[in-house]
């Protein structure tokens, strides 16, 4: 079997920056990377894109033309996808799966906008779960900075009290799920690397020798 990793937190958080520099660390090593996202790259992925985030990359604070259950339910078919199509097959010929988001980002964001969290979870119960969990965690100050450009103006409050949400969201979720762990995305790239890479020597590698 392989390795299963997943990246998560709030938008801007440094997860594809991160994804991306785990992934070299590891082919760096010998390993075969399979470096992956959510809302993939497929069918579901696109229709995501045209049904739930329009108006921009933050547009999923609103002109969502669909309810937010038929939103989480197109979230939980792209997983379903990525799971069957690309994540489990990886496992199974001995890779090291990378993925930016997974289901911990449905039951984060489709939680605050107000689903049951208990439904989220048993709609996503076929993901199975991965070795580890980076939570990329930093204030929503600090993540709308980065991100800055990303949407319009007159959005910004909204999306900053979203984003609020979400961060919370996935704090109270490290709490119930074991394989989560917090890293503190405020330090320079380097050094959050550096801690995402002991987290796996600690929490995988080490554990598999
Ligand atoms: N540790 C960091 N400190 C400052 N800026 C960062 C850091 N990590 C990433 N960035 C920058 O912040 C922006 C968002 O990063 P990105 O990796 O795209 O985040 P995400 O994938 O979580 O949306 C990018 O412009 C990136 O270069
Ligand atoms: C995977 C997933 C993403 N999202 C949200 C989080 C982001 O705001 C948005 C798009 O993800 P994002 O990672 O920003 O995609 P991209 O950078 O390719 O545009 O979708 C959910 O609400 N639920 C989910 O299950």
């Amino acid at each position: 079997m392989g390795i299963f990793i997943v990246i998560e937190g709030i938008d801007g958080a440094g997860k594809s920056t991160q994804a991306k520099l785990l992934a070299k660390w590891f082919e760096k090593r010998g390993y075969n990377v399979v470096l992956t996202k959510e809302p993939t790259d497929t069918a579901f992925g696109k229709l995501i894109r045209k049904l739930v985030l329009t108006g921009g990359r933050e547009g999923i604070i609103d002109g969502a033309k669909i309810s937010h259950e038929a939103e989480a339910l197109l979230f939980a078919a792209d997983r379903a996808e990525h799971v069957k199509k690309l994540i489990e097959p990886s496992l199974r010929t001995g890779k090291v799966v990378i993925s930016d988001r997974y289901f911990y980002s449905s039951l984060a964001y489709q939680w605050a906008r107000g689903l049951d969290l208990e439904w989220l979870i048993n709609l996503n119960k076929f993901a199975i779960r991965p070795d580890l969990v980076i939570l990329l965690d930093l204030p929503v100050k600090e993540s709308m900075k980065r991100i800055n450009g990303r949407q319009l103006k007159s959005e910004f409050d909204r999306i900053a009290e979203l984003q609020k949400k979400v961060r919370e969201n996935y704090l109270k979720l490290v709490e119930m799920f074991p394989e989560m762990k917090i890293v503190n995305a405020l330090a320079s790239i380097e050094d959050i690397h550096n801690d995402i890479v002991a987290l796996v020597e600690h929490e995988i590698l080490n554990k598999k020798e």
